[in-house]
């Protein structure tokens, strides 16, 4: 099974950089035709299995460059692929799946119809659907909770359903965008280890926007710090404190993981002054 860390993936198929960013700029046009630079130079290769993190202030282009992977924005220059292929392509062929803050479900269809709705979509038989969403269900431990309807869930449940929606098609790359961002601290430190077993499980990329330091440590392989607008790479931060499984709740309480998260931090504050806004230092 691949396993994050691109180097331990043989699998010939997915030996192509999960994302490829070159060169890349992203100036908006706002309504009253002033421009806006989001992003500017960005260069960022993720491996396939890989863990990245985006964080960086408020304002800073994390969003506009999950948005652009995922092809719902262009670039304004360079190029942008996903598994060698035009972010517009790998949209079509369903290389990745997109879990966002809000977890986005639909109130009427129950979880088990929230999970399969992908697959409805591209017409999978009825019989792979229901096969499908009972792995999910076991993967994202909810398989008592099939035929509840979203708002019988609390908002942790509600997110693990858009997850498991969002691997229904077994993308090699997930991108989410603060997926736990609305989540209590408890519930959210649950996610993230949960995330983490999923991934090794699953052995798909992801590419995160957080605000929070500690998740991007916690969760990464590498923790991408951008600076503020507009929105650069500042710097980028291996984080080695093992494997998804290697990772367990203790790391937490040990000694590298609050040196990565110094080291982020002072990445983040190089150019600006402690409690820069829209960062969370907790
Ligand atoms: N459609 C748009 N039109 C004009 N400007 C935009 C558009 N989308 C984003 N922007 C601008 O681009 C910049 C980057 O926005 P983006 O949402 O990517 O930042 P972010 O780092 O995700 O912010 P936050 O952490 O607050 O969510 C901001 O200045 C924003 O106002």
């Amino acid at each position: 099974m691949p396993q994050r860390g691109g180097a331990r993936v043989t699998d010939a198929s997915t030996t192509e950089a999960a994302v490829q960013v070159t060169g890349v700029d992203k100036i908006f046009t706002t309504k009253k035709k002033a421009t806006v630079t989001a992003l500017e130079k960005i260069d960022l290769t993720v491996a396939p299995g890989e863990f990245v993190s985006l964080i960086g202030p408020s304002g800073c282009g994390k969003s506009t460059l999950l948005r652009l992977i995922a092809d719902l924005e262009t670039p304004s220059t360079g190029t942008l692929t996903v598994f060698g292929k035009t972010a517009r392509q790998a949209r079509i062929d369903q290389e990745y799946g997109i879990a966002f803050q809000q977890a986005g479900l639909l109130p009427w269809r129950t979880v088990r119809g929230n999970i399969e709705l992908p697959l409805e979509l591209h017409k999978v038989s009825p019989q792979a659907r229901r096969a499908r969403s009972d792995e999910l269900l076991g993967m994202v431990g909810l398989g008592d909770f099939a035929d509840n309807y979203p708002d019988q869930l609390s908002g942790g449940m509600q997110q693990r359903v858009a997850i498991a929606r969002a691997l229904a098609e077994s993308p090699k790359l997930l991108l989410m965008d603060e997926p736990f961002g609305a989540l209590d601290e408890m519930t959210r430190e649950r996610m993230q280890t949960e995330l983490l077993r999923i991934c090794g499980e699953t052995g798909a990329a992801v590419v995160f926007v957080t605000h929070s330091i500690p998740e991007a440590v916690y969760l990464s392989d590498r923790v991408v710090v951008m600076s503020p607008r507009p929105g650069r790479i500042r710097d980028i931060l291996p984080v080695k404190l093992g494997s998804a499984e290697e990772r367990g709740e203790g790391l937490r309480e040990e000694a590298g993981f609050f040196d990565a998260v110094s080291k982020v931090r002072e990445l983040l504050h190089g150019e600006a002054p402690v409690g820069v806004k829209g960062v969370e230092n907790r």
